[in-house]
């Protein structure tokens, strides 16, 4: 039976849920066919769980999620292979599909807490297309795609470094006699500490590591070494592998440690797409070196959309909750409202379904953006493919570690505004959470991302000064042009956004000419400009994040459904008013904003929040996640909030007995003084 306030909001909505879905889904047949495989593995009984997962032990979870991954794989396979026919070969187009279905809606609903077969198809499969030569492809990339004898991860951070990539210590010496590479792990902190999956699922990994030819420092390369027998699995002689331990959460991804103790691998099995090795032992660095952190990119680009599903996860257990859960009349003896229409609730959940939406248009333009690039890559034509790397670089870096910083914070919002039962783990906030605040890690830590983009920003800053040609993403630089605050509050919004941009570059770009003047060098000068750039960095990702979701809802707001437009413009609008509100402080420091305007902002967004009100259910049902992929005895379809609470409590191995042996060990003996 529904909750009857879920069926009421059902009802009373303006505008249709499958109208939105179908949009959300890129179309009817796209949602169709998505809601068709759902139910293949939803409702297959071999996906049930018998016990709650986080009533598991860590081995437990482990060889769960591997028999799980597994029959999972072989199904999702054979339904993938039919779909493709002819075309199911890999490429960038076709992995990044398959990974979608991996770590989307479907992956989620089998794996709250991920699962270590993923990093094979994100990583490893990524790393062969992009960095290996077409006779290395032809040989491993199709037996990698079918698994067949091959299972792999991506091992680049050590125990001692992580973002400071040169700084990493395994060591690969070329000894041209054998034409073979020799791995080794210098120390402690040289050992690979990290990768998903290594621990006890993979058998072969990309390992990037210092190359050595001679006396030569080649860099780092990547390698493809073998760690485990393929029948046996036993670790290779000279291999020390192991799972590094329970994490805060993404607990079943198997991330493992690895050491190597002269592990031998033949010549052609370094990846050499842009860097080569000869039999005689010459280097040629014949590509971009930066190529080498192409993997690193596609995963940056993929985690915004990543981020966005658990964002909007968690909004969408906040939304239905908030409908269901009654408390605290609004009037005193009027009956208890739906908490939902407590205003401070609305201007708690609202803006995170609005900052999911705008993820969801960036996402789509980023990925876009993305396969122009590496197309551009491809011509050959070294300035423009070096431009092009390093705005992807910049672009992907910032709205990375915004997106997942926002998305972290905005998903533990999300579980605070459902009072205590968003605590409980058949909530499921915390797996959403533990994913998406590992994003903000891993790929690239918030602050050193943020880093990055700022020194590409100060350079455009300063050929901006020069009146030179910018880059698409940061024209706006160019207009030094101060605020009009005009009719239209969006653009106002946005313009004073790109405004404080702009100014929050120049000041660090004169921050590091400070310490520069006082004779410090360039490291150190941004060392000490540090928080300015950072702050420069972020300031460009929310003016960015918001100019593109106006631009990008303005391309396709015609093809749409009145009803759909409709609502995705009051959301496109609400995320612009809500980043200009949480940005108050840099905003107000760059612009004359006085308190009659900014209270017009405050007014609308308000407004924007009833607005918002009357289709809140039927919004977060077109994002139509399935119960499954939601996980959470708060946000089901059916709003049965209170007989799930209390049924999953009882499937609690701790209340399958009445007396608990414990009892009888310790408290008894306690009690009767007998300890
Ligand atoms: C079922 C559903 C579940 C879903 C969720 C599941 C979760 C669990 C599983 C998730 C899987 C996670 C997988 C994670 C994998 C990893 O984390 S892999 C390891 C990733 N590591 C990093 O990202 C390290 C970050 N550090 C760096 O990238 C770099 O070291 C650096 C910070 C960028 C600095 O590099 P360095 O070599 O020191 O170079 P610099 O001197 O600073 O820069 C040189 C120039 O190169 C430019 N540059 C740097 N990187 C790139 C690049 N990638 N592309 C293009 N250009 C680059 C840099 O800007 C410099 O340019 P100039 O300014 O012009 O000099
Ligand atoms: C769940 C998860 C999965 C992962 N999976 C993989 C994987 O599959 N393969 C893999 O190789 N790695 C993986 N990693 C490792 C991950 O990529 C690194 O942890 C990440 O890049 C951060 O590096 P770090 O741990 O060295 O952090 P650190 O760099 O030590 O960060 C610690 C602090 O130092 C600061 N800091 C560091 N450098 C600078 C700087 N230059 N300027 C200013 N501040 C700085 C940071 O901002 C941060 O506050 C994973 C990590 C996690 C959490």
């Amino acid at each position: 039976m529904m909750n009857v306030d879920l069926q009421q909001e059902r009802a009373s909505a303006t505008i249709d849920s499958e109208d939105f879905a179908q949009w959300w889904a890129g179309g009817k047949t796209n949602l169709e066919q998505r809601r068709s495989l759902e139910s293949q593995f939803f409702n297959d009984p071999q996906f049930d769980d018998v016990i709650p997962a986080s009533c598991l032990s860590y081995k437990e979870r482990y060889e769960h999620s591997v028999a799980r991954g597994t029959q999972f794989l072989h199904k999702l396979r054979q339904w993938f292979s039919e779909k493709q026919g002819k075309n199911n070969v890999c490429d960038l187009n076709t992995l990044q599909e398959f990974r979608f279905l991996l770590s989307g809606p479907l992956g989620t609903g089998l794996f709250q807490q991920s699962f270590p077969l993923r990093l094979h198809f994100s990583m490893f499969v990524s790393t062969l297309l992009n960095q290996g030569t077409e006779e290395q492809q032809r040989k491993w990339l199709s037996r990698a795609w079918h698994m067949d004898g091959i299972i792999g991860t991506y091992a680049q951070t050590e125990l001692g470094h992580g973002s400071y990539i040169r700084g990493l210590e395994t060591r690969a010496d070329y000894d041209a006699e054998h034409e073979e590479f020799i791995l080794n792990t210098p120390n402690l902190t040289a050992y690979k500490w990290w990768p998903g999956g290594l621990g006890q699922t993979a058998n072969m990994v990309v390992v990037l590591g210092q190359l050595y030819v001679g006396e030569k420092h080649c860099g780092l390369q990547s390698f493809l070494v073998r760690i485990r027998d393929e029948q046996t699995h036993e670790p290779i002689l000279g291999v020390d592998v192991g799972d590094i331990g329970p994490k805060l959460g993404a607990n079943c991804v198997n991330n493992g440690y690895l050491g190597f103790q002269n592990v031998r691998i033949p010549r052609d099995q370094m990846l050499m797409k842009n860097a080569q090795v000869t039999s005689d032992g010459k280097f040629i660095q014949s590509g971009q070196p930066l190529l080498l952190y192409g993997t690193m990119v596609f995963v940056r680009v993929i985690t915004v959309r990543d981020v966005m599903f658990e964002l909007l996860q968690a909004g969408t257990i906040a939304t239905r909750y908030s409908a269901v859960r009654r408390q605290s009349p609004i009037e005193p003896g009027k009956p208890e409202p739906q908490i939902l229409d407590h205003l401070t609730q609305q201007a708690k959940i609202f803006p995170q379904l609005a900052r999911g939406v705008s993820y969801r248009l960036v996402a789509d333009w980023l990925w876009q953006f993305y396969q122009n690039v590496m197309q551009t890559l491809e011509k050959k034509d070294s300035a423009l493919a070096s431009d092009s790397l390093a705005e992807l670089h910049a672009v992907s870096c910032c709205l990375k570690a915004v997106a997942t910083q926002e998305a972290s914070e905005g998903i533990d919002i999300l579980r605070k505004a459902c009072g205590g039962h968003g605590y409980m783990a058949s909530a499921n906030f915390d797996s959403i959470y533990g994913l998406a605040t590992a994003a903000y890690t891993y790929e690239g830590e918030y602050t050193v991302l943020l880093l990055q983009t700022a020194r590409f920003l100060v350079r455009q800053y300063v050929d901006s000064l020069k009146r030179k040609i910018l880059p698409g993403s940061v024209t706006y630089l160019r207009d030094v042009s101060r605020l009009v605050w005009g009719k239209d509050l969006v653009e106002n919004c946005v313009r004073s956004l790109e405004i404080a941009s702009l100014e929050q570059i120049r000041l660090a770009w004169q921050c590091q000419k400070e310490q520069r003047k006082r004779g410090l060098g360039v490291e150190q000068s941004n060392n000490l400009a540090g928080r300015q750039l950072v702050a420069a960095a972020t300031a460009h990702a929310h003016a960015f994040l918001t100019r593109t979701t106006v631009r990008e809802l303005r391309r396709i707001v015609s093809g749409l459904k009145p009803s759909v437009a409709g609502i995705l413009t009051q959301l496109m609008e609400l995320f612009v008013l809500d980043t200009f509100l949480r940005q108050a402080g840099q905003v107000l420091r760059w612009n004359s904003i006085n308190g009659r305007q900014l209270r017009q902002v405050e007014q609308r967004f308000e407004q924007l929040l009833s607005k918002l009100r009357p289709n809140a259910v039927a919004l977060v049902d077109g994002f139509d996640f399935h119960d499954r992929v939601l996980g959470s005895t708060l946000g089901a379809y059916d709003g049965r909030v209170y007989e799930r609470l209390m049924a999953e409590a009882r499937r609690n191995p701790l209340n399958q007995e009445t007396v608990n042996s414990s009892f009888y060990s310790h408290l008894q003996p306690m009690m009767r003084g007998k300890l």
